[in-house]
């Protein structure tokens, strides 16, 4: 299967035009090179998929570079060190190679200095000091895309991570959201994404060609907004589907819970961004994200748990399903 642009508009660039993108870039000064920046559960599969294709495909450097958040583990060894000495997250990925030619990097700014493909993939409070770390370290001529699901709610309003990208960073910023349980996807589960870009189609192009895989179908549409915003709001109905979980409500009220849910992320939607397209709904960003978070994600089962502890404090339980340090435990707890 090749490389996918949106159904209805003009779909796939044929072999011949990647060919000829990668004899353009086949040159070594022009490969692009790639960062992600992030190294959790879905960093860390992204940085895996990236750096399959990195190796297969000539218009791009093979290493790929990912910036960890350094922590030190129960061993007293620095993730990093352990990421790099054994090609495995054994923190937030455990049991999964990423590629010899993933390296981690646990300074921002040296992971960043030579690339002009920028993935984010980290959970969304972060990403704001990030960009500000990042003003004036990156390469004019980068392009970014998120995979961050969520946004930043300021004074003046909501305020999508790729807006805050493209204005701290001055960057173009695609995204990339979908039914896509790092998990699964670590083990090679088949599953698709969609990519949402703003006006340059073969920038979103590349981003397909870098995450596609045969286990891995990746779509573009020419809808930033309404493709983050399906990644963003679904979460918010996977608590309410977690909540039913919890109190045995059934599958008829969850199904309920789930469509209404996906009707009110759409009103939503389009009243933030008039331009949000209806079709945004039915790709795997919309309603197939929208069921695999509702079955398995986990803000279904922090959800689901709160209301089974009859309204427990939710930093408790949310501790069995993220990594936190012991010390954030035990700081939290008091
Ligand atoms: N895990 C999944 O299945 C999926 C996650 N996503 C989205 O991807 C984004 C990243 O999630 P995951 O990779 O799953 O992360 P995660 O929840 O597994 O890990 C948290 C990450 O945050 C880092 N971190 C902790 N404190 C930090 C700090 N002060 N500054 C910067 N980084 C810090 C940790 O080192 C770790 O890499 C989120 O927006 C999430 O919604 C999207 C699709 C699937
Ligand atoms: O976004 C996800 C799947 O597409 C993962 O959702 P959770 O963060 O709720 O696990």
């Amino acid at each position: 299967m090749a490389p996918a642009l949106e159904e209805g508009g003009e779909r796939e660039t044929s072999v011949a035009q990647n060919n000829s993108l990668n004899s353009v870039v086949n040159d070594a000064t022009h490969r692009s090179k790639v960062t992600v920046i992030g190294s959790g559960n879905w960093g860390s599969v992204a940085a895996k998929l990236i750096a399959s294709n990195t190796l297969r495909l000539s218009s791009f450097h093979d290493e790929v570079r990912m910036w960890v958040y350094e922590e030190t583990l129960l061993s007293g060894e620095k993730l990093t060190d352990v990421i790099n000495r054994t090609n495995e997250n054994v923190k937030y990925l455990p049991g999964i190679k990423l590629g010899k030619n993933v390296v981690a990097d646990p300074d921002l700014e040296s992971a960043v200095k030579d690339s002009n493909m920028l993935v984010f993939v980290t959970p969304h409070q972060f990403m704001e000091g990030i960009c500000k770390r990042l003003v004036g370290k990156i390469r004019e001529d980068a392009e970014a895309i998120s995979l961050v699901k969520g946004m930043e709610v300021k004074m003046e309003g909501p305020c999508m991570i790729s807006s805050l990208i493209s204005q701290q960073l001055g960057i173009n910023c695609s995204v990339l959201m979908g039914a896509n349980i790092a998990n699964e996807i670590a083990v090679e589960k088949f599953s698709e994404a969609t990519v949402g870009y703003r006006l340059n189609r073969e920038v979103a192009e590349r981003w397909v060609q870098l995450f596609y895989t045969h286990y891995f179908i990746v779509t573009a549409v020419q809808d930033v907004e309404g493709v983050e915003l399906c990644g963003t709001l679904k979460n918010v109905v996977a608590i309410a589907a977690g909540f039913v979980d919890g109190l045995e409500m059934g599958n008829n009220t969850k199904a309920a819970i789930m469509r209404l849910g996906l009707r009110e992320m759409k009103a939503f939607s389009k009243l933030l961004f008039p331009s949000v397209k209806d079709s945004t709904f039915f790709e795997s960003c919309g309603v197939a994200d929208l069921i695999t978070t509702c079955l398995g994600g986990r803000n279904r089962k922090v959800a689901e748990a709160y209301a089974r502890n009859g309204g427990k404090r939710l930093f408790c339980i949310s501790f069995s399903f993220v990594h936190i340090s012991r010390e954030r435990k035990r700081k939290c707890l008091i």
